[in-house]
């Protein structure tokens, strides 16, 4: 039986940085991490990231993925943002997740590290999706194959799909940090998203975190959908 609190992330996928501010102040009170990514990062800057984030913890959610020079060097260029979180691609391989890691341990301040995580299989894909891309055998092996080679690199924790955790904490106990997208309250549009599950199912399937965004941002009060999420967390 674990004792773990599934803490909430409010993904604010926007490309204005008006709107990013507004979300995040309606949620904050709601949420223990708001994310900031590719969309956000590419329109508005990362100056920009860091003045919406101020005060809060950042899931900067770069999703890198590079030679290992490249990706050690990005990650080194990104201490002034002071992210709580930093997404890696695992496919990258075992060097480009050990240079992140060298570079995360060289370039932040004693305490400051961000924890380091590697991204597995996108919730976006379901197994017929990913053996496209020429991986067969299903999106669950992928995962834990993926899992072995990053948290032997050196990352912190895994992105995968709540529907892993179960095989993942089998495999590699209660260490590993598992931040889980593809999140949706009960008959919540799935829109892109293929491997999802409830904010109560993650939690019961061990996510240290939960990312949700267009079921807050979407949502005509986005602060009540964070709290009614949270409320989920809350275990009885
Ligand atoms: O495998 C992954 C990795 C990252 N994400 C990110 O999480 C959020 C999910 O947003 P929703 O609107 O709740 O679908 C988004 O920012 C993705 O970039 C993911 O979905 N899957």
């Amino acid at each position: 039986m674990t004792t773990r609190r599934t803490r909430l992330i409010a993904a604010l996928d926007t490309r204005d940085p008006a709107e990013a501010t507004r979300w995040a102040n309606a949620v904050s009170s709601h949420v223990d991490a708001i994310k900031l990514g590719l969309e956000f990062a590419y329109a508005a800057g990362f100056e920009t990231v860091t003045k919406v984030a101020q005060g809060r913890d950042l899931f900067l959610d770069l999703k890198l993925h590079d030679i290992p020079n490249t990706v050690g060097a990005a990650v080194g260029s990104l201490n002034r943002l002071s992210p709580a979180m930093l997404t890696i691609h695992a496919s990258g391989g075992s060097a480009m997740v050990a240079a992140a890691r060298q570079a995360c341990d060289d370039s932040f301040p004693e305490g400051k590290r961000p924890l380091l995580l590697a991204v597995t299989v996108l919730t976006s894909l379901d197994d017929a999706a990913l053996a496209e891309t020429g991986v067969p055998g299903g999106a669950r092996a992928q995962v834990l194959r993926l899992a072995e080679l990053a948290l032997r690199n050196g990352a912190d924790g895994l992105v995968c799909s709540a529907h892993e955790l179960t095989a993942l904490r089998k495999e590699f106990g209660e260490r590993p940090v598992f931040v889980t997208p593809g999140i949706r309250p009960r008959g919540a549009d799935a829109g892109d998203q293929k491997r999802i599950m409830t904010p109560t199912e993650a939690r019961q399937a061990g996510a240290d975190w939960i990312v949700v965004g267009r079921p807050i941002t979407k949502a005509a009060d986005p602060a009540a959908a964070a709290a009614a999420i949270a409320a989920e967390l809350i275990a009885p």
